[in-house]
């Protein structure tokens, strides 16, 4: 348990607002969770409580056994957790290369991105802006593996990608979960891809936990998909 990240009794949200109550969830290394929710259920606050970027009211968050709540947000990064924000992190002015290199000066690191994303090994000196949205996904992605996490949590990540595209993103985190032990939180609105992908699920509801299982426990669940995601279970 002391390698997992956790969110432990968590209530969280931006001042004085809550926008989630008694969030409980660990993940090990190598492990998928996904979070499914409707839009403005609370999704992204969890993730921002893990990495400081919302306020934790009540609870703790935890790295590798170490309680992170009280901690600034670069720490959480340099104990091992790295966040793929919806916005996509990317610099449109720098290339490639040099939006990998100020993720991470190691040189090293940069072969480990190429050889995830071979894409992105032909687009060094292209500017983040000539990308198409998928290679500006990738590159994303590609920073956040820059730093050498051992978590990585994407929000949303296939949003506005053609569905080869979005296979070609989904395969290069598998390979990291697989590979390396990475340990993966997903945020999508793609159900599919998430009851496929992850290992267990936690759905949100109004800033609560409405669910937490296997994909198989949730599609039997049923009514739980079609009240808190939207769609039915078969
Ligand atoms: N910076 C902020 N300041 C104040 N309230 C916020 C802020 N960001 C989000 N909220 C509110 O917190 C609640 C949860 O938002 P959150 O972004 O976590 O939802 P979400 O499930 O990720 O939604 P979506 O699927 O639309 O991205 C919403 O009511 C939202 O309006």
């Amino acid at each position: 348990m002391t390698d997992n990240i956790a969110w432990n009794a968590v209530h969280a949200g931006y001042g004085r607002t809550v926008a989630v109550e008694d969030i409980s969830v660990s993940v090990a290394p190598g492990e998928k969770l996904g979070i499914l929710g409707r839009n403005g259920a609370g999704k992204t606050t969890i993730l921002r409580a893990m990495m400081g970027d919302a306020k934790v009211h009540r609870g703790t968050v935890q790295v590798g056994g170490a309680d992170v709540t009280q901690r600034p947000a670069f720490q959480r990064n340099k104990l091992g957790v790295a966040v793929v924000p919806q916005t996509r992190d990317v610099f449109r002015s720098l290339t490639v290369r040099e939006n990998l290199l100020s993720a991470s000066a190691d040189a090293g690191r940069l072969d480990h991105a190429v050889a995830v994303f071979p894409r992105l090994g032909e687009r060094m000196r292209n500017l983040g802006a000539d990308l198409s949205g998928g290679e500006q996904q990738m590159l994303s992605i590609a920073r956040a593996i820059m730093t050498a996490p051992r978590f990585l949590m994407l929000d949303e990540p296939l949003e506005g990608l053609s569905p080869t595209v979005a296979h070609a993103v989904m395969d290069a985190v598998r390979r990291m979960v697989t590979d390396e032990g990475l340990g993966c939180v997903l945020v999508e609105q793609h159900v599919r891809t998430v009851l496929e992908f992850c290992d267990r699920v936690m759905v949100i509801e109004r800033g609560r936990c409405a669910f937490l299982g296997t994909p198989d426990e949730l599609e039997a669940e049923g009514t739980i998909l079609s009240r808190a995601v939207g769609i039915a279970a078969h």
